[in-house]
């Protein structure tokens, strides 16, 4: 069996994952971390998320645990996700990283880190949402600069990012289907008298309500007509089985920065 580190265990996404390793042939729990101070620590992980002990218990921090797996699956906070990253280098531990929020810098960082440990980092690890990035940039491509392309996300109330990781990465692969880049064309906020929309930009807007699971519309819209793609998460459990899939993947592979594209074999689609 594979060993599996789960970082942030009593989160949002902790608690889904701890139950899809649970429900994974392939997969165990093998250990559980939370933040220092976190109220779960001590906590059995099996009593918290799958409704009855495991023995596996909640610790402070990923170096009392790390030598105990052979892949974390992290979903916490990108200053947080990064460290965990210096440590999976240092100890060469695979790396399954769904943690949105990365900024340009830490994502340069990662790509250097993981010359010495396999490491799988999406926004999304949804297979619907990885079939809209391919489909967003084919419509794109095929609808070309005549069409206005705007993205809308919806979230819950607690989610700390905006706009999302994956309207973001719904924003490159739009731009790189007209040949322009996101951070040239990406407008993220109108107020005020902003004058006319100007032809190829590309505008991200944000919602944050409720108990919103995640939301996705990509619109692109032409003189007199529009195509809507949308992509409506029900539960978190989708996001968690990709991420187990892509753990169970990923142990054993050379060293590098894998997409779920590489674990889902859309690559050459
Ligand atoms: N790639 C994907 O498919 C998805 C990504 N996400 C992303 O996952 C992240 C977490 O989302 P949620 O679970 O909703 O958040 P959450 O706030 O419910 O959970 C995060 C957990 O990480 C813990 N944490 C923070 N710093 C830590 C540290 N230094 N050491 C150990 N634990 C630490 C927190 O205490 C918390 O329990 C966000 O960045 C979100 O955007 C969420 C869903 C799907
Ligand atoms: O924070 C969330 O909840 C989610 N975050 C991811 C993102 O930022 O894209 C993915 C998903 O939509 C849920």
């Amino acid at each position: 069996m594979i060993k599996v580190i789960i970082a942030g265990a009593a989160g949002r996404m902790g608690q889904r994952i701890a139950h899809m390793v649970n429900i994974h042939p392939q997969l165990t729990i093998a250990a559980a971390f939370e933040a220092e101070g976190n109220p779960a620590i001590g906590r059995d992980v099996g009593e918290l998320a799958l409704g009855q002990k495991n023995g596996v218990l909640i610790e402070p921090g990923l170096e009392s645990v790390i030598d105990k797996g052979d892949v974390i699956i992290d979903f916490t906070f990108h200053a947080a996700t990064m460290g965990f990253a210096r440590i999976a280098a240092k100890k060469n531990v695979a790396m399954v990283i769904g943690t949105t929020g990365l900024t340009e810098e830490n994502l340069a960082e990662l790509a250097e880190l993981a010359k010495n440990f396999p490491c799988v980092q999406a926004p999304n690890m949804s297979v619907c949402v990885n079939v809209l990035f391919k489909l967003v940039k084919k419509t794109a491509a095929i609808l070309g600069d005549d069409f206005d392309i705007e993205i809308v996300e919806a979230h819950h109330n607690k989610k700390k990012d905006a706009p999302s990781g994956t309207a973001l990465k719904l924003g490159e692969l739009a731009a790189e289907g007209v040949n322009r880049k996101l951070a040239e064309v990406g407008v993220f906020e109108r107020n005020g008298i902003i004058g006319e929309r100007k032809a190829g930009e590309i505008g991200i807007s944000t919602i944050r309500a409720a108990d919103i699971v995640g939301e996705h519309t990509v619109y692109f819209a032409g003189p007199g007509e529009r195509i809507e793609l949308t992509h409506r998460a029900h539960s978190r459990d989708h996001f968690a089985k990709g991420a187990t899939t892509a753990a169970a993947w990923l142990v054993g592979r050379p060293n590098g920065i894998y997409t779920m594209f590489d674990v889902l074999g859309l690559q050459d689609l």
